[in-house]
């Protein structure tokens, strides 16, 4: 069937729908991610909720479609797509994707690389995916900044994982699983708990450490949990992820802002400006940490962006809290900074051997 996934100002790119999609037009935040690989965890990264995800490699499908998943659910409201792979390489293609979407359009044959030159121009921009670009309307249409996406991805019941000797707890903005698995992986029991527990909650728990995960949307939608966030964090070693990093900045009374297409693939390069290193990080984000808003607060900047200078990690002055934008647990992208899982562990075994000697 015929489809045309419409920009706000007014640009129309046509393409063909598959499987059933759309009865209905589906509105959302239109991004692009510029990874040749990992269409599957883009697919499943709860941080895409709400959003329609434009991938600039122009064949996707073409190791077809396993059970690799970062949740439980389809994630993005669509997918646009140059070409889709009639048959994976090692799986089904395209019958799995449409399934797998359940009834998420999935938009082919577009001109991705005309759509993200204009996304690159305009900005991420609203849009809609429709069958009937003459009808769509604007009414209505909540914008991405205003969307509280957090309580549809965040777990609602506690649950752990791991049976390792450091309890870590993970609060759940729309955590991705590869969080949880490298946490395990490094000998870590994980207890992944809803986004809004309270403090006396999280400290029945016991952790060792904290872990505040990626997540959906703009960061301000979460202004009511900021004290939570601050007393928590100010009481356990602490490392924070992406929505978690710029949580950090806004707990501590520093500000972000919005870029105008975000960092979204596996090839953004990061230096750490305490050892020079670079890593080449993978990103998915829109949202930022502003520099001139940290004067006042006790966070350094430790990261910076190569590209374009943009924050990248934080760390707190006296306490044990490191922050990162980028994704070191990969799920998709390098895993050239995995190594901040094993400082993270490092923070946590100096905290303990400070308490046992205070
Ligand atoms: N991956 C994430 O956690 C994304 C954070 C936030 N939603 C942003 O777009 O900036």
């Amino acid at each position: 069937m015929k489809g045309y996934l419409v920009l706000e100002n007014g640009d129309v790119f046509p393409g063909q729908l598959l499987g059933a999609s759309t009865a209905t037009d589906v509105h959302g935040e239109t991004v692009f991610f510029t990874g040749m690989t990992g269409y599957e965890d883009v697919a499943t990264d709860p941080s895409y909720r709400g959003q329609i995800v434009v991938f600039t490699y122009p064949l996707i499908g073409n190791y077809g479609i396993s059970d690799a998943t970062q949740s439980e659910e389809w994630q993005p409201r669509a997918l646009v797509i140059g070409e889709c792979s009639s048959a994976g390489y090692h799986y089904q293609s395209k019958e799995t994707l449409v399934s797998r979407a359940g009834g998420a359009p999935i938009l082919t044959d577009v001109d991705t690389r005309a759509l993200v030159k204009r996304i690159r121009t305009s900005g991420a921009v609203e849009a809609v995916i429709t069958t009937d670009p003459e009808a769509v309307t604007w009414e209505n249409i909540t914008p991405m900044e205003e969307k509280a996406l957090i309580k549809e991805v965040s777990t609602q019941k506690i649950e752990s994982f791991g049976s390792g000797d450091t309890h870590i707890v993970l609060i759940d903005f729309g955590h991705k699983k590869a969080m949880v698995d490298a946490l395990c992986a490094h000998g870590a029991k994980v207890t992944v708990v809803p986004y809004d527990t309270t403090l006396s909650t999280i400290e029945e728990l016991e952790p060792d450490g904290l872990l505040l995960s990626n997540g959906p949307g703009n960061p301000k939608q979460l202004q009511a949990q900021l004290p939570t966030i601050k007393a928590a964090i100010m009481q356990y070693p602490t490392f924070a992820i992406c929505l978690g990093h710029q949580l950090i900045a806004l707990a501590f009374g520093g500000d972000t802002t919005k870029l105008a297409f975000g960092h979204r693939g596996p090839n953004q390069p990061v230096i750490d400006k305490r050892t020079g290193r670079v890593d080449m990080t993978a990103q998915n984000h829109s949202y930022v940490v502003d520099r001139a808003s940290l004067k006042e607060t006790e966070l350094e900047v430790t990261h910076v962006n190569v590209n374009d200078e943009s924050i990248e990690g934080l760390a707190h002055g006296r306490l044990p809290i490191q922050s990162v934008q980028y994704h070191p647990e990969a799920h998709p992208g390098p895993s050239d900074s995995r190594h901040l899982f094993s400082t993270f562990f490092r923070m946590i075994a100096k905290e303990k051997e400070v308490s046992v000697h205070a």
